[in-house]
């Protein structure tokens, strides 16, 4: 049997950097958020080994992806026997701030452990997840969710209101790495207000989202990139309701109240040698966010 896997970007609401842990990570707060914009994965049982082949972005199909490394240690940690051959179709830019290796890790957990029948709880595929990346864990989660630690300690929020999203990559990557390397707390701005961005969220009002919107290692980002400062201004030229840049950078989207009001602010956003996306904020109810079928 085969299995088709929807693996979705996110989009960070709030970001704030409490300070450097001993382990040499920060100590972070966010409120993430899955988008539908996503990568396509199809999975096939195969005796003995994991192969991978890669559509779209220069990304290596080795032992290099996460997506073969996910289905690794999820082998490795259960003793499996079985292999897989794997297909990934990239849409989620890469290094763009969207968690878009994250969220491919995370699919491929998912549908391995069905695939293979390995038994794994959504705990423990959060677990196994977060020895691959901090953002592993909400991916797995998905929907309007709350980030703590290094970003794997997470807990579900009220979902946000199916709000509009246009995002803006520069045709330059960010290294996650580099910008949280580079955080000084000096050349920050003010400290996110998460409770009063889920106060927001609850009462679906979003003027009072977009009013909320702060990410702490945007000023650095900026330093390292201004072009990312200037992508702002244009989306709210355009018309965007708020715009923020997302993670660790440099994609910026912005919040409309609709899928429509979306596309006529990507419409109107005057581009250059950017990347344009429409999407829109992704709430599945209880239904599972990585959709495998
Ligand atoms: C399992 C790994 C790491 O050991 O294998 P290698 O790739 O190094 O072999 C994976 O890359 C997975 O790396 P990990 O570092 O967790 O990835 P991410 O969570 O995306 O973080 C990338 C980098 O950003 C910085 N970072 C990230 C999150 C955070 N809260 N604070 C940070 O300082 C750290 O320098 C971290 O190394
Ligand atoms: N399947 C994958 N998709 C995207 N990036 C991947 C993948 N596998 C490994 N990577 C590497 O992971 C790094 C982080 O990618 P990504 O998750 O897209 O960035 P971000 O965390 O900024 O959203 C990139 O340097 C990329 O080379």
């Amino acid at each position: 049997m085969s299995i088709k896997a929807r693996a979705r970007a996110k989009i960070n609401l709030t970001l704030e950097v409490l300070g450097k842990r001993p382990d040499g990570y920060h100590e972070v707060e966010m409120v993430m958020q899955s988008i539908e914009l996503h990568d396509y994965l199809e999975f096939s049982p195969t005796p003995g080994k994991i192969t991978l082949t890669v559509e779209g972005d220069g990304l290596p199909a080795g032992a290099q992806n996460l997506v073969y490394r996910a289905a690794d240690l999820l082998r490795g940690h259960r003793g499996i026997r079985q292999g897989a051959s794997i297909h990934l179709k990239k849409y989620i830019p890469v290094a763009a701030g969207l968690a878009g290796g994250s969220a491919d890790a995370a699919a491929t957990l998912i549908a391995l452990n069905k695939m293979w029948g390995t038994g794994l709880s959504l705990l423990d595929l959060m677990k196994l997840g977060e020895r691959l990346g901090s953002d592993i864990p909400f991916c797995l989660l998905g929907g309007t969710a709350l980030a703590r630690g290094r970003g794997e300690r997470v807990e579900r929020l009220p979902a946000c209101p199916g709000l509009g999203v246009v995002l803006v990559k520069p045709p330059f990557g960010l290294s996650t790495a580099h910008v949280y390397q580079s955080y000084k707390r000096e050349v920050s701005v003010d400290k996110p207000d998460h409770r009063g961005m889920i106060n927001a969220i609850e009462k679906n009002d979003a003027r009072a989202i977009c009013s909320h919107l702060v990410n702490m290692l945007e000023p650095v980002a900026i330093q390292l990139q201004p072009a990312i400062s200037v992508i702002k201004a244009k989306l709210l030229q355009a018309g965007a309701l708020g715009v923020l840049m997302s993670g660790s950078g440099p994609t910026v989207f912005g919040l409309t109240p609709d899928l429509d009001t979306a596309h006529a602010v990507a419409a109107r956003y005057n581009r250059r040698d950017e990347q344009v996306i429409v999407t829109n904020i992704l709430n599945t109810g209880n239904k599972a966010y990585i959709s495998c079928d």
